[in-house]
């Protein structure tokens, strides 16, 4: 196997620390032809879809991306704003506001975001990290909660990228972050926000991604833990059992998924006479098809259909500043022991440089 060239290596250079902020992906557009190349490389990775590869390929290729690219290109359609994608949105603008708020605390670090699944790519932002002389990387994935077909997959790709790579980095990764006072807290904050302006609905559902149950069984903790994050926030809110529910969406395929799902338990409740309902989706720290569209929209909609009469849909943390201070506060801890704040002489040596460049490009002015 050959190598890819790596830059070529100066003694000296100061070692530089990179973040990157990892999440799921998204078509570069809302039609069909992009909708189908993002679902097939989401949907071919053997940590979303684990069934035998050969009669996968078949299934997919035959049957699920000829009809569901369309179908998901029309609701993309739907949620589609004029910088893109949300999920792309809020991801870039979380990067940016980390990349701010680190700064400010005196960390020398480049923030930087990356997709698993369609653009920016892992591969592309690992290679520029390295073409700017990055040797130090974290790896922050937008999940809170740890499962295989996420965060794992997060951990393959980045793992795959670098068995290509001659001069690997030091790495770190993030597991999860499901049960940290610094998440619990900015979703607690966001839930009573929109509580002191809407008042409160009778119940607070909250919606995680659903995986196959089977993964569950096979030792994935993610239904463990999107328990905890429940359990956490409804103490924290002060809610009763009979105030908080659990639920689970975005079913795919025909096995079974974690129960209870999330559009039938909706319905059910508006049909036993519950009038309002307040939903969140902790398991996403974006926005994006999956809490815009399915729950914001379609759920909303078979709630009052069944006979509901208010569905507050209750926004992810995305750019929030409480969350971006949380964000900040786990990324600085899984820093520790990497020298981020640059010395004195790394500063004056910085200064001396900025003098030397500044004084070359007078020179280059004047010979002109
Ligand atoms: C938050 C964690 C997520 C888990 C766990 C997860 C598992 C999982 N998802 C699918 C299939 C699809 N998911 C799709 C969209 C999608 N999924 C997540 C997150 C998790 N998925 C996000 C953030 C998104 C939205 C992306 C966006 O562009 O906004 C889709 C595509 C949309 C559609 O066609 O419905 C599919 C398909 C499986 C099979 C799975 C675990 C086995
Ligand atoms: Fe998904
Ligand atoms: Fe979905």
């Amino acid at each position: 196997m050959a190598f890819n060239k790596a830059p070529q290596y100066t003694h000296g250079s100061p070692v530089k620390t990179a973040v990157v902020l990892v999440n799921l992906g998204t078509p570069d557009q809302p039609d069909a032809p992009s909708v189908r190349r993002y679902l097939k490389q989401f949907l071919s990775d053997p940590r979303v879809v684990e069934i035998p590869r050969a009669i996968w390929w078949l299934i997919l290729n035959g049957i699920i991306l000829p009809i569901r690219a369309s179908k998901s290109a029309a609701k993309y359609a739907l949620i589609w704003t004029k910088e893109g994608s949300p999920l792309k949105v809020h991801t870039g603008k979380q990067a940016m506001l980390l990349r701010g708020q680190l700064g400010e605390q005196g960390h020398a670090v480049k923030v930087e975001y990356a997709m698993s699944y369609g653009n920016p790519s892992l591969p592309d932002v690992l290679n520029k990290l390295q073409t700017d002389g990055c040797d130090r990387i974290l790896i922050v994935p937008a999940y809170p909660q740890y499962s295989a077909t996420t965060t794992a997959s997060i951990f393959d790709a980045v793992t795959s990228h670098y068995r290509k790579v001659r001069n690997v980095p030091e790495l770190r990764f993030i597991k999860h972050y499901h049960d940290d006072a610094a998440y619990i807290n900015a979703l607690r904050n966001t839930v009573q926000a929109h509580w002191d302006v809407n008042g409160r609905g009778e119940k607070l559902v909250l919606s995680f991604h659903g995986v196959p149950k089977r993964t569950l069984m096979l030792g994935d903790p993610y239904h463990c833990e999107c328990y905890k994050t429940a359990r956490l926030l409804g103490q924290e809110l002060g809610l009763s059992k009979d105030e908080l529910l659990v639920t689970f969406q975005s079913r795919f395929g025909k096995a079974e998924w974690l129960q209870p799902y999330t559009a039938p338990t909706l319905m059910q409740l508006a049909k036993d006479g519950l009038k309002r309902v307040d939903v969140m989706c902790p398991g996403f720290t974006s926005d994006c098809l999956e809490t815009l569209e399915e729950i914001s929209l379609e759920a909303k909609h078979d709630f009052l259909e069944a006979g509901g009469k208010e569905f507050h849909y209750i926004a992810c943390v995305n750019e929030d500043p409480g969350w971006i201070a949380g964000l900040a506060e786990i990324t600085a801890r899984h820093l520790q022991g990497w020298p981020t704040r640059p010395t004195e002489a790394e500063k004056t040596e910085e200064i001396i440089q900025l003098g030397i460049a500044a004084n070359a490009a007078k020179q280059l002015g004047a010979a002109r």
